[in-house]
């Protein structure tokens, strides 16, 4: 019946009077500084399965479209748990924030954190090993529950009453690598090197780099970039960063956004082309906004889509490469860094220069050997099947074509009870489109020997005849002065 309050005062007394005794305390707060401690989020899933779960009174939750519900320990009740025969007691201790005076980001009202009292003889064994258990034991129940999230940043710089600038939603999408209809080898290739990746520790400690890695997934759209980054995700069963550039205004605010994010993450940026403006750099090298980051400024960007002349999203190249590259992107473990795009020539060679993406995907229209993945999942497909005499004919014309998986699972699907009917149509639509593709090659052929024809006899006619051209030009200009003159009159 005690308020909260007074309860937390007298838990304070008790401890006080128990530090004298035999017992030692370790403080694990929720927020450290600016950043989340992950060791708080790590206890509070290892406790959440327990099995020796003693507290009298649990909390229960369950997040917006998740399958589980997960439980905790309520606001300042307390368990044991029991490690190698040796007893901890865990108490969750949620105290009101002080009325706050004035400061330069909301914080969350109330201050959370685990306090674990252990005996002071045990302290060796409990910070040596159990702490590394709890987290390990976290990393597998999250695995395990398949619970991962999605973040998106589209609440522009903001923050939430955490303190956090990501929104998130339980990320269930379905698309997995064997869903995904490419080439098999590229496919093998990318998941052993996933594979390598996300087993790597001890390599990427051995040679000093980062343990992090970049894939630039670029094609057509409707090819399975998205759909490959989450499969990526999960294949690993990482979270998803889904960075939205055009929501972040400054270099700065991209440093906290990266400093927010979780290990084992894949941060992606979508359409990069269109979220920065790369091939804009000298005017926005000229804008003053931008202060010194230490890259030269051939290497800068422009300001991100949306910035307009007032230069209000500053957000640079240089930034950008930092986030990916820099210092600060070692700022956690196990990152992978996704950067998307339907036109990779409008790319800065700074993004493409060797080492920077390690991986360069490209994802293509559709061909035989992904159309037999995607006939298998939409179809039910078996072997035999493709011994049929129309396959054949598809796959003398599948490459002419150029169709995007997009476009042939929407055939498919449309036709997925009538395996014979779904063929025929298929067979129909590719032909259609390779006599359209046929003649578009054609036409643009055409226009471009036109083109080149009549270049050919402009600079022929100039070559025959310079002095027409100079004569031409030295009227114009003269007429121009007369008008000019008539102006000033006026
Ligand atoms: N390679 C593929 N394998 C399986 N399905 C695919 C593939 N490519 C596209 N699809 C299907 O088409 C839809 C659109 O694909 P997706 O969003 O991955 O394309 P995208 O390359 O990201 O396109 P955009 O460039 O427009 O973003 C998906 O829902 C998926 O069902
Ligand atoms: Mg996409």
């Amino acid at each position: 019946v005690f308020p909260p309050e007074l309860r937390f005062a007298v838990l304070k007394l008790f401890k006080r009077l128990f530090n004298c005794s035999s017992y030692c305390y370790f403080d694990i707060t929720e927020i450290d500084g600016v950043n989340t401690n992950e060791l708080y989020n790590a206890v509070q899933l290892y406790l959440s399965s327990s099995a020796s779960i003693t507290g009298s009174r649990l909390s229960l939750t369950r997040a917006l479209n998740s399958s589980s519900t997960t439980f905790g320990l309520s606001n300042n009740d307390s368990l044991v748990d029991t490690f190698n025969g040796v007893s901890v007691l865990w108490e969750h201790v949620v105290t009101q924030r002080q009325s706050q005076t004035f400061s330069w980001r909301p914080l969350p009202e109330e201050k959370r954190g685990f306090t674990l009292r252990i005996k002071k003889g045990d302290k060796h064994l409990i910070l040596n090993s159990y702490l590394d258990y709890i987290t390990e034991k976290a990393n597998d129940i999250r695995r395990k529950n398949q619970e991962r999230f999605l973040y998106t940043n589209s609440r522009g710089g903001s923050l939430d009453s955490r303190g956090h600038p990501w929104e998130s939603v339980p990320f269930k999408h379905p698309s997995t690598f064997d869903t995904l209809a490419m080439d098999p080898t590229t496919k093998k290739e990318i998941m052993d090197d996933l594979r390598d990746f996300s087993n790597g520790q001890t390599f990427y400690q051995k040679t000093g780099r980062a343990w992090k890695r970049g894939y630039l997934l670029y094609g057509p759209p409707g090819t399975g970039k998205s759909s490959m980054i989450a499969a990526m995700a999960n294949f690993l069963g990482y979270d998803v960063y889904d960075l939205e550039l055009t929501e972040v205004h400054t270099n700065s605010e991209l440093r906290k956004l990266l400093m927010k994010t979780s290990s084992k993450s894949i941060i992606v940026i979508e359409d990069i082309d269109c979220s920065i403006n790369l091939g804009n750099r000298k005017k926005s090298n000229s804008g003053g906004r931008q202060g010194y980051d230490g890259t030269p400024h051939e290497m800068r960007g422009g300001g991100g889509a949306g910035a307009g002349e007032d230069g209000v999203n500053s957000i640079t190249l240089s930034g950008l490469l930092n986030f990916t590259d820099g210092l600060w992107s070692c700022c956690g473990s196990e990152r992978i860094f996704v950067f998307t795009t339907n036109h990779i020539e409008k790319l800065d060679p700074a993004l493409l220069r060797s080492g920077r993406m390690d991986m360069h995907i490209f994802m293509s229209y559709c061909t035989f050997p992904a159309l037999k993945i995607l006939l298998q999942n939409y179809l039910g497909f078996s072997e035999p099947d493709m011994g049929l005499q129309i396959m054949e004919e598809i796959e003398a014309v599948i490459d002419k074509a150029q169709m995007t998986p997009a476009d042939i699972s929407e055939v498919l699907i449309k036709n997925r009870r009538h395996k014979d009917k779904a063929l025929s149509e298929l067979l129909e639509a590719l032909r259609n489109m390779a006599e359209r593709r046929k003649k578009e090659n054609w036409r643009s052929a055409r226009e471009k020997n036109s083109t080149e024809v009549e270049e050919e006899e402009q600079e022929k006619r100039a070559l025959e005849n310079p002095k027409q051209g100079c004569d031409e030009e030295f009227e114009e200009s003269c007429k121009k002065e007369e008008e000019d003159d008539e102006e000033k009159l006026n």
